[in-house]
């Protein structure tokens, strides 16, 4: 039996027609959603992102300002420009475009974006928010697994979740998402030592390890939802997830490809999180 497929390009097209007619709603009362991306340095992949957010805040009828510096930019002339946004009232949103060059410290730079406008929910605020169950802004990548997992129809309580990946934007707010939910949740790491004992107990799986083969056919339960965070390229250059997708779509009941799970539900949430600010202004 072959897994039902989560398409994360349909709920992001979904989600997105809801996003624009809230964001229509806001501009009818002069307050149009605003989104400042910064941009700094040349890495190919973050100015495909970032010019996808641009054409996402376009699409949903949003005010969209790019900045984009070199990479020598010194971080003090950065945080200058987070002062500046942080006191523009069209901008509700802001988002650093990570990684950033090595020389600046991206905890300031995060720490800097004001609580109210961290649409991409990675300030030490925004994480206590989510730990203690407060309203806030959610980690965009993690919000987007939720609601591919909430898609399935399948009710999260008393179900066995289990996270591989520990980093501060992905596998920590994912777990912390899945016991909102009211899932028993195991994060799974680098130390774990058998990381199939836990899979095969899960009827969940999310994978955000950022290695390929992660997670095989043989460590999923049957009927499983598996949801794909990884973004890598296998031996042709193509891109992959961290799950062997054609053997664990054999076992699992529900799937994310990759691409088309996760990557395009991270600027939807983006996009969920600045109409929402701009409607908490
Ligand atoms: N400030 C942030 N920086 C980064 C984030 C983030 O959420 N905030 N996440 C990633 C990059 N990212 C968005 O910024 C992102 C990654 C992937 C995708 C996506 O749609 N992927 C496609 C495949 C794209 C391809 O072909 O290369 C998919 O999976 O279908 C969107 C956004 C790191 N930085």
């Amino acid at each position: 039996m072959s897994a039902q497929l989560i398409d994360g390009i349909a709920l992001s097209q979904k989600l997105r027609a809801e996003i624009a007619a809230r964001a229509a709603v806001l501009t009818a009362k002069g307050k149009q959603p605003g989104l400042a991306v910064i941009l700094v340095g040349d890495d190919p992949a973050s100015h495909v992102y970032v010019r996808n957010k641009v054409k996402g805040c376009e699409d949903a009828g949003f005010y969209s300002l790019k900045e984009q510096y070199p990479a020598d930019l010194s971080e003090a002339a950065l945080l200058e420009r987070i002062a500046a946004l942080n006191a523009d009232p069209k901008i509700h949103g802001i988002l650093v475009q990570m990684p950033l060059p090595k020389h600046i410290n991206p905890h300031k730079v995060i720490e800097a974006i004001s609580t109210t406008k961290d649409v991409d929910g990675y300030s030490v605020l925004s994480a206590g928010e989510l730990m203690t169950g407060l309203e806030g802004f959610r980690p965009c990548t993690p919000y987007g697994c939720m609601k591919l997992i909430e898609s399935t129809g399948v009710d999260l309580k008393g179900k066995h979740a289990v996270v591989i990946g520990r980093s501060n934007t992905v596998g920590k707010p994912m777990g912390l998402l899945l016991l909102q939910a009211n899932a028993t949740v195991t994060i799974c790491h680098s130390g774990t030592p058998d990381l199939g004992v836990f899979t095969r107990q899960a009827d969940v799986v999310v994978a955000a390890v950022g290695r390929r083969n992660v997670l095989t056919a043989d460590m999923v339960k049957p009927g499983a939802i598996v949801i794909d965070v990884g973004m890598n390229r296998n031996d042709e250059g193509k891109l992959c997830g961290d799950v062997d997708f054609a053997g664990v779509k054999e076992v699992a009941s529900h799937i994310t490809p990759v691409p088309g799970g996760v990557g395009p539900m991270t600027i939807t949430m983006l996009l969920m999180n600045t109409v929402e600010a701009a409607e908490r202004a």
